[in-house]
């Protein structure tokens, strides 16, 4: 198999320590993978430079092999430095070339310091949004986190909530509910997948008294999905539809806003959980958590929701024939 990119993400964050607790976790049983990073930091694990993709796989068993790609200023954890910015935008932007130029099996991403980012210029409120512009497929691109027995679907993602609210039409949430179908059975291997789309007001708007939005929006996308063939049903109470009950009733929940969807997944699994961009001519998955700078530096990062995010690449690898 191919092996994986991992970009550095924000350097003054936990990126590298879960990097390494990553490798050490892996290092016996791959998936293999090779960090875009700057191989002079100090790393709690044996690293060792590479040339290029292709000598990660010899390297793997004994060092966590890196593309070295020096940082302008050496990190401070917990303090990130808009100098570091264009370093970590560039190792998005190879991993995504590597891939695109068949010599990495798919990009996984660690967590970027978002207002670091836009304070140094970057134009993209986070990866899904750089990804779509730089690896799309012709469709929008779609976040999902997964985890074991939970599977979210924002349908706005990085904006202000009353703006995220006033965009919202029948055809966007259709459109988002048609990329999670297809890549549920092309890549996660569900035959009929089931989707359960949120509604936005409490009580799903208790028949129009507790707002119209889901009578006049959310109605009217899932008429849409159901009479593509899509298995959809909603708008779904949302305080209701994760429970332990109610989520083994479908694949995936179609959620309206951020956090309407991360919230549940978070509270749920947030040392299983992964964050899959869909839509990308290449396979994307990250860690659902972030930077993390409160605890950058003092060893207590736990790497298990970037171990699973390297796995869950690897399958979507294998599922698209990029491994
Ligand atoms: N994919 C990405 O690039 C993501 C980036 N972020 C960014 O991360 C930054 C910080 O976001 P926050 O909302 O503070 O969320 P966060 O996930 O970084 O931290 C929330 C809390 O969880 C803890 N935590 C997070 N990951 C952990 C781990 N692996 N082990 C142990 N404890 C962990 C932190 O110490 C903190 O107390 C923001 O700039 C945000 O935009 C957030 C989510 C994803
Ligand atoms: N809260 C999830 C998140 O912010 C991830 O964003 P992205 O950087 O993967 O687009």
């Amino acid at each position: 198999m191919r092996p994986l990119a991992l970009t550095m993400g924000e350097p003054a964050g936990i990126g590298a320590e879960i990097a390494a607790g990553a490798w050490s976790a892996l290092r016996a049983t791959g998936p293999v993978f090779f960090l875009i990073d700057d191989a002079t930091r100090p790393f709690a694990v044996p690293v060792r430079p590479i040339a290029a993709p292709a000598e990660a796989a010899a390297v793997f068993p004994d060092a966590l092999p890196i593309l070295h790609r020096p940082l302008p200023h050496a990190p401070i954890a917990g303090k990130p430095d808009t100098a570091n910015a264009p370093a970590v935008i560039a190792a998005i932007t190879e991993a995504v070339d590597l891939c695109k130029a068949g010599r990495a099996a798919g990009v996984v991403t660690n967590p970027i310091q978002k207002a670091t980012l836009t304070a140094a210029g970057f134009r993209h409120p986070g990866h899904t949004e750089y990804l779509g512009e730089i690896a799309g497929a012709g469709v929008p691109p779609v976040m999902m986190l997964a985890s074991a027995d939970l599977r979210v679907v924002p349908v706005t993602v990085h904006e202000a909530l009353a703006r995220a609210i006033a965009r919202l039409t029948p055809e966007l949430i259709a459109e988002t509910a048609r990329i999670t179908a297809r890549a549920l059975r092309e890549e996660f291997g569900i035959a009929h997948p089931r989707l359960a789309v949120a509604g936005l007001n409490p009580h799903a708007g208790e028949a129009g008294t507790m707002g119209r939005e889901d009578i006049d929006i959310v109605a009217p996308a899932v008429a849409m999905l159901r009479a593509e063939g899509v298995d959809a049903r909603g708008p779904l109470p949302p305080d209701t539809m994760f429970t332990a009950l109610a989520r083994p009733t479908y694949d995936a929940a179609i959620c309206l806003y951020h956090d309407q969807a991360l919230i549940p997944i978070k509270t749920l699994d947030m040392a299983g959980g992964v964050n899959v961009t869909l839509g990308l001519s290449i396979v994307r998955t990250s860690p659902d958590h972030g930077t993390a700078l409160d605890i950058a530096g003092t060893g207590r990062a736990d790497p298990s929701s970037l171990i699973a995010a390297i796995r869950l690449a690897a399958d979507l690898a294998r599922a698209r024939g990029t491994a």
